[in-house]
């Protein structure tokens, strides 16, 4: 069923996940192969971290997901319906921040949210003015509300986007790169109501090429890279994937380095005076008795949490560089 049922609710199958692709495909007119056979399950209720460097296909696919432009094969579920077919059934339920929002910045915020909602022919106009106070209360704009919209900061206008995608109840919110160009009290301020919003239950999808974003706002996340899926899963789960490593600090690097490999230790590099490898699999006591032993002066020894940005190197075999 491609419509929406008599409640004009959308419902989705149980387990297929509030966004759902399969070998989803997009070459553009001039050859480019920007999205490459994409199989993305988005759970309910996550907040859903799509990483991956400028040009890895985020915006491709937010394109396709959200019914702006055909896939050129494979296919695109949103809350249990087709898209691009369903579009016009599934977008209702949708909030959407892409590339910034469009704002007539010689309105006030309130006035431009009025205008955004006397666009929705569904939209009652008698609750008009208490809906766009909620909107504007919610992401912290009430004050300012009376501001021309060009005397708004950039967090102020990323803000005011998301309160027109906050103007009617969502199932899902889709935000591209929502903190980019932020300074970082706005990107805290972004990222607060991200929380914020999602533990009301509001699956949000947001694309990054920040990893530490992702760390600290999502439960989920999918990685990206040329064009492919590298891995996708709870942010627990990815990060884990990734044993930390296991680091040395002492003056007495040469035979540091020389006891770990000794003993089995992987992967052992020097920097300065810390002495790294990849963690063995046995009791760690023992590698610091045979340091000890071998006259090696420990001044620090643990293993680092693995990070999410070295679960991505581990995957793609690559520095996540973001400037290309
Ligand atoms: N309209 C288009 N026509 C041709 N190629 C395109 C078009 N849009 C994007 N591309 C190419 O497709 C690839 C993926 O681009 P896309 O914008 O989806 O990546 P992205 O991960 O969102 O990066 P960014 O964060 O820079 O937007 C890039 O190589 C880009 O140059």
């Amino acid at each position: 069923m491609d419509e929406p049922s008599a409640t004009g609710v959308l419902g989705h199958a149980e387990g297929e996940g509030v966004i759902h692709t399969r070998a989803l495909t997009k070459r553009y007119r001039g050859g480019q192969l920007a999205v490459d056979g994409l199989d993305l399950t988005v759970p309910a209720g996550s907040v859903f971290g799509f990483l991956g460097p400028n040009g890895s296909g985020k915006t491709t696919t937010i394109r396709m997901l959200m019914g702006l432009i055909e896939p050129t094969s494979g296919t695109a579920r949103v809350l249990g319906h087709p898209m691009p077919r369903a579009t016009r059934a599934v977008l209702p339920h949708v909030g959407a921040l892409i590339e910034g929002p469009a704002l007539y910045g010689f309105l006030t915020g309130r006035d431009n949210l009025l205008r955004y909602d006397s666009a929705d022919p569904s939209a009652d106009p008698r609750t008009r003015r208490a809906r766009v106070a909620a909107a504007l209360d919610r992401v912290g704009l009430a004050a300012a509300a009376g501001k021309k919209a060009r005397a708004y900061s950039l967090g102020m206008k990323q803000r005011l986007g998301l309160a027109a995608a906050l103007l009617r109840p969502r199932r899902l919110l889709v935000l591209d790169e929502p903190t980019n160009g932020l300074d970082p009290q706005g990107m805290r301020e972004i990222r607060a109501l991200v929380r914020e919003l999602a533990s009301d239950g509001t699956t949000v999808f947001l694309s990054s090429h920040l990893l530490d974003e992702i760390e600290q706002v999502c439960t989920h996340a999918a990685v990206m890279a040329r064009g492919r899926l590298i891995a996708q899963g709870a942010v627990a789960d990815l990060a884990a994937r990734t044993r930390g490593r296991l680091v040395v600090t002492t003056p007495d690097t040469g035979d540091a380095a020389r006891v770990l490999k000794e003993r089995g230790v992987g992967d052992v590099t020097v920097t300065e005076d810390r002495v790294a490898g990849e963690p063995p699999e046995g009791e760690l006591a023992e590698l610091t008795a045979a340091l000890v032993a071998a006259g090696v002066r420990v001044r620090g020894f643990g293993v680092e949490r693995a990070s999410l940005e070295d679960a991505f190197v581990a995957l793609t075999g690559e520095g996540f560089d973001v400037a290309g």
